[in-house]
């Protein structure tokens, strides 16, 4: 399945904006309430401004020209009052909204991790890891700053816009229209230009990932930079990525303030029309002077807020960018599906490959028509030249990738009818590369074990000790509470092997596969390792992948992998021979 982000999103750029809203609205159907009390205080806020002129022009058609002081005072008093409530009602909005928007964040980026975690393999192998960190963090903030600070004045705006004019036109229809008609070019000139801004802020928001996956991998491999000198090639690159950033902000810039200076002329515009127009009418005494004052006044309340609508709009577009990444993550779907058991193919083994065909993706198939049987209690190593397919035949008994064609069975069943959980029971797995998380190496020896989750020191002690790990615990100065870093560079590789080693060992699966498991580990404890093994439950079945032959000796059976096939390699002699002829990948 294609989980490329990048190339996604030429697709999904054709989805209406209409229905990303509707997505985005289901996403905040929660906070419908504080939506509406939001919604109200905007609507109570913009009527409140737009009575203020009709106030204005009518003390002064009625007391100032009247020269009636008590009734200038009077209606100032109202004013003072219409406005402090506006005050009031602005910052409850503000206030309410200010809220929505944290919690859409917070919801937001809850529910991108969560899916993040949902993903398969694939996904992670087909994405930069900066590019993700960009949408988790950039993008949603992107559009939390739209809710917190431009819905309601945006909807604000418009509701003041749409009284504003309703007030042009019901006070004089001829004047009205002629003040509106600059509205009109500004509402083509936005239809038309908006998808170009919205590209724009996307292909902006695109290099800002690009930007953070570039940092992420310099981070990750700085060693290696250092070591080989290479700190020139990464600064090259960063500053490419720096630059296609910079140029592409540049151009998210101009098109996010093209419709400020347009709104700005349009605007100017109208009020020189009501000017002139007003002055005409005034000239022949169709029209009174503090009309014409109320008239200015909301001429300048409808095309004020259609400037702040420039940037709002902007805003907008900037948002609905950075929806479209994020829904991306959100839409899509694990293709690693729990399946119904066929119950027409079966198998006596613990776990069997029937006719299994797999590749990574569409152009090369890595495995070609794989039989294997791994049987209870027995011991099986793969060995084959670099590139062979090893790892990727144990990765698809761990189900990271489900096969193209064929089938795999554990225990009699389709591997793909079993629930995580059950899966994750039965089949341990020692990576090539272990990870470890923050913590301590207890923390990361009872990763992902439900059993004893709960148990104390002394009691994990013991069970380390039943399972004859304490010699290995014994490496550690600190025992259980030596502390562990993310990065791990306080302790070495083969000491991040024997705590992944013993990881899988004390979850006590069925099937355990070891990929290179001890490659970094001295001979001396690699024995030791070899002894635990050889002390493991009679029924579990081993999967030893080795490039070093010492650690395979034992093995009951002996695969020979290469070139995407797999052979029955007989005894060990016959496995070197193998290997010493053995074609390497073409
Ligand atoms: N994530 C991936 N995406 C695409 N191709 C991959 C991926 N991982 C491995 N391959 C390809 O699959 C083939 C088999 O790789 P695999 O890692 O299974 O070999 P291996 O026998 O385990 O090698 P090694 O001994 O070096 O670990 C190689 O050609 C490799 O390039």
């Amino acid at each position: 399945m294609n989980y490329n982000l990048n190339a996604l999103s030429n697709e999904q750029e054709k989805q209406s904006t209409y229905q990303a809203l509707k997505r985005l609205l289901k996403l905040i159907a929660a906070e419908r309430k504080t939506l509406w009390l939001a919604l109200i205080a905007i609507i109570l806020n913009s009527g409140l401004l737009l009575v203020g002129p009709l106030l204005i022009g009518y003390t002064i058609d009625n007391y100032i020209r009247t020269k009636d002081f008590h009734g200038v005072l009077m209606f100032g008093g109202i004013l003072l009052l219409v406005y402090i409530t506006a005050m009031f009602t602005g910052y409850t909005q503000t206030n309410l909204m200010g809220g929505v928007g944290q919690r859409m964040l917070f919801t937001l980026r809850n529910a991108i991790f969560n899916k993040l975690q949902e993903l398969p393999v694939s996904f992670f192998n087909q994405n930069k890891a900066g590019d993700l960190i960009s949408r988790v963090n950039n993008d949603t903030d992107k559009l939390n700053q739209f809710f917190s600070q431009s819905l309601m004045q945006f909807i604000g705006s418009i509701i003041t816009i749409i009284g504003a004019g309703i007030f042009l036109l019901s006070i004089n229809t001829e004047l009205g229209a002629a003040t509106l008609s600059p509205a009109i070019f500004i509402v083509l000139f936005t239809i038309a230009l908006s998808p170009w801004v919205k590209r724009k802020n996307a292909k902006n928001l695109k290099s800002v990932g690009g930007m953070s996956a570039e940092i992420q991998e310099s981070l990750n491999n700085f060693k290696v930079i250092i070591a080989f000198n290479r700190r020139d090639y990464f600064r090259k690159r960063f500053n490419e990525v720096n630059d296609i950033n910079y140029k592409t902000a540049i151009g998210a810039g101009l098109a996010n303030n093209i419709f400020v200076p347009v709104y700005g002329l349009l605007s100017s515009i109208a009020q020189l029309i009501v000017l002139l127009f007003g002055i005409h009418l005034i000239v022949i005494g169709s029209f009174s002077l503090g009309l014409l004052v109320s008239y200015i006044a909301y001429a300048t309340n409808f095309y004020n807020p259609l400037r702040q609508l420039a940037a709002l709009w902007t805003s907008f577009q900037v948002a609905m960018a950075s929806w479209d990444r994020i829904s991306q993550i959100l839409l899509l779907n694990n293709d690693l599906q729990q399946v119904e058991n066929d119950k027409t193919i079966h198998s006596d083994a613990l776990l069997e490959f029937k006719n299994v065909h797999f590749s990574y993706d569409d152009a090369k198939e890595i495995l070609h028509n794989i039989n294997l049987k791994f049987e209870k209690g027995k011991t099986y190593a793969l060995i084959g030249p670099t590139g062979g397919g090893k790892t990727t035949t144990a990765s698809l008994i761990s189900r990271l990738y489900d096969a193209t064609k064929g089938n795999i069975l554990l225990d009699g069943k389709d591997i793909r009818s079993y629930t995580p959980a059950q899966r994750t029971k039965k089949i341990g797995f020692i990576l090539q590369e272990p990870f470890l998380f923050t913590g301590t190496v207890k923390d990361n020896i009872l990763y992902g074990n439900s059993d004893y989750q709960n148990v104390t020191d002394e009691e994990l002690e013991k069970i380390i000790e039943d399972a004859n790990l304490n010699a290995l615990l014994a490496i550690f100065d600190e025992g259980l509470n030596t502390k562990i870093t993310a990065a791990s560079d306080d302790i070495s590789l083969g000491q991040k092997q024997l705590i992944a080693f013993m990881r899988a060992v004390l979850r006590n699966p069925e099937l355990l596969i070891l990929d290179e498991a001890t490659a970094n580990i001295d001979t001396i404890t690699e024995q030791l390792l070899s002894s635990i093994l050889n002390k493991l439950s009679k029924e579990t079945t081993l999967v030893i992948i080795a490039h070093r032959l010492n650690t395979i000796e034992n093995a009951d059976e002996i695969y020979f992998v290469n070139d995407g096939e797999v052979q029955k390699a007989g005894t060990l002699n016959e496995a070197l021979e193998l290997l010493l002829k053995g074609k390497r990948v073409s």
